[in-house]
Parts: C-alpha cells; sequence; structure tokens
C-alpha cells in the first residue's frame, strides 16, 4: 500500500544553522519507523514539519488520514486537569466532551493513570510521568491513522512503558503508520525500518 506518511527532500535552518539538508522519508499504513540521530540532529524538528506544525524550507510533506502528534515536551494548560484537557484536545479532533473522556480515560486507565482518581486536579499537581501520559494520550485521540511520536515515554514507569511499546504492537495490527523518534537503541527490533537523521553541519 502506498505510504500515508511522505516527508521529500526536506530542509530546514534556524538563522545560519542548518538542521536538515534533504531528509527523505516514507511510511506505509500498518509499518512503524523509529528515528534516530545523535542530539541535535534535527529529529524533533523533522517530526514537527510531518505534522504540519513547522514549515520546512524546502521540501514537501504529505499525508493520507488524520495525523496524531506527541511532542517531545507536554504541551499542557497547568491549571487545567486532565479531564479539561481531553474535552479540549478531543474538541480539535471533531469529538463530543463524552467520547473525549470516555477514550481519553480508558486510554490513561491502561497506562496505569488511575483518571478516577487524578482526572481532576490541575496538571501541575502531577508527576512527570502522570503528565506524559496525558500528553501520549492527547495525541491519540480521535484514532489517528498517522502517528508521530517525539521520545513518548520519558518519565514511564516500567508497566506504563511495556503497555505502550504493546500499543505500537497493536497500531501497526490495525494499520496506523507510525514514526518515533526514540534514543532507545535497544528497542529498534521493534520496528519495522530505522531511519538516522545525520548530524547538522556545523555552522
Ligand atoms: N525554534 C528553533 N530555533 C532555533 N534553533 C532551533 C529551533 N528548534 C530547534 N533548533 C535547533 O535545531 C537543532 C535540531 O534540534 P532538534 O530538537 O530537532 O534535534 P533532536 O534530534 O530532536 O535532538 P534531541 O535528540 O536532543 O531531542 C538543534 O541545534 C536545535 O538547537
Amino acid at each position: 500500500m502506498s505510504p500515508a506518511l511522505t516527508a521529500t527532500g526536506i530542509g530546514k535552518r534556524f538563522g545560519r544553522r542548518v538542521v536538515l539538508s534533504g531528509a527523505d522519508l516514507a511510511v506505509s499504513p500498518g509499518e512503524v519507523v523509529a528515528l534516530v540521530g545523535e542530539n541535535g540532529a534535527g529529529k524533533t524538528t523533522l517530526l514537527r514539519i510531518c505534522a504540519g506544525l513547522l514549515r520546512p524550507d524546502r521540501g514537501l510533506v504529505s499525508t493520507r488520514g488524520r495525523v496524531g502528534y506527541c511532542p517531545q515536551e507536554p504541551a499542557l494548560l497547568e491549571r487545567l486537569s486532565a479531564r479539561d484537557h481531553l474535552v479540549l484536545f478531543g474538541g480539535a479532533v471533531g469529538l463530543e466532551r463524552g467520547p473525549a473522556l470516555t477514550e481519553g480515560a480508558r486510554a490513561l486507565d491502561a497506562l496505569g493513570f488511575a483518571f478516577a482518581g487524578q482526572g481532576r486536579i490541575a496538571v501541575r499537581h502531577l508527576s512527570g510521568g502522570g503528565r506524559q501520559k496525558l500528553n501520549l494520550v492527547l495525541s491519540l485521540l480521535g484514532d489517528p491513522d498517522v502517528i508521530l511520536l517525539d521520545e513518548p515515554y520519558q518519565g514511564f514507569d516500567h508497566g506504563a512503558y511495556a503497555d505502550f511499546w504493546q500499543w505500537v504492537g497493536a497500531w501497526r495490527d490495525r494499520g496506523k503508520s507510525v514514526l518515533i523518534a526514540t534514543h532507545l537503541l535497544a528497542e529498534l527490533w521493534r520496528a519495522d525500518r530505522v531511519i538516522e537523521v545525520p548530524p547538522c553541519p556545523v555552522g
């Protein structure tokens, strides 16, 4: 099947610093691709471009279906609760309040977040792992076809970490196109393909 995500000839510089110079990738339905590279190589930059959040200087991105993007740093509104976030982010992908809460609570519970107890407190009071679980679940609301994840398991306890990789396998089985930026070289066997972003040239 043709790729659901294709990025071709992506170039990006910040000021004089060239971060990406002609990056290419493609992810087909039912494929899990790991994006690796040194710190600062440009993995986050490439993911943000694929998500449509950052404009490349050159190159083209095309996607088929809905895209879910989990940023490296949780983008949360500190005074709002997990419930508020589910309603807000769910609304952004066309989910009514009820389905957004049901879908989000189920996913959070599956990761060991204990939504009934923690769902109403301001997210600034959540643990680092709790915030990251919410960050991941928000990106999955509405069942996206293309799933872009930027080191999404940081701070996860062992159980949630194992659950996460099970989810990745289930997404593959359901025909999702999954792209994960990761430094976990020991986990690369779980990916169908590995793409390395080369270090950016100094300058
Ligand atoms: N908005 C920005 N303005 C200026 N420079 C930026 C910006 N975003 C990223 N950079 C620079 O671009 C380079 C690539 O950053 P990026 O976060 O994409 O790398 P990365 O491969 O994801 O790194 P890490 O493995 O540490 O997460 C870095 O030198 C970073 O400082």
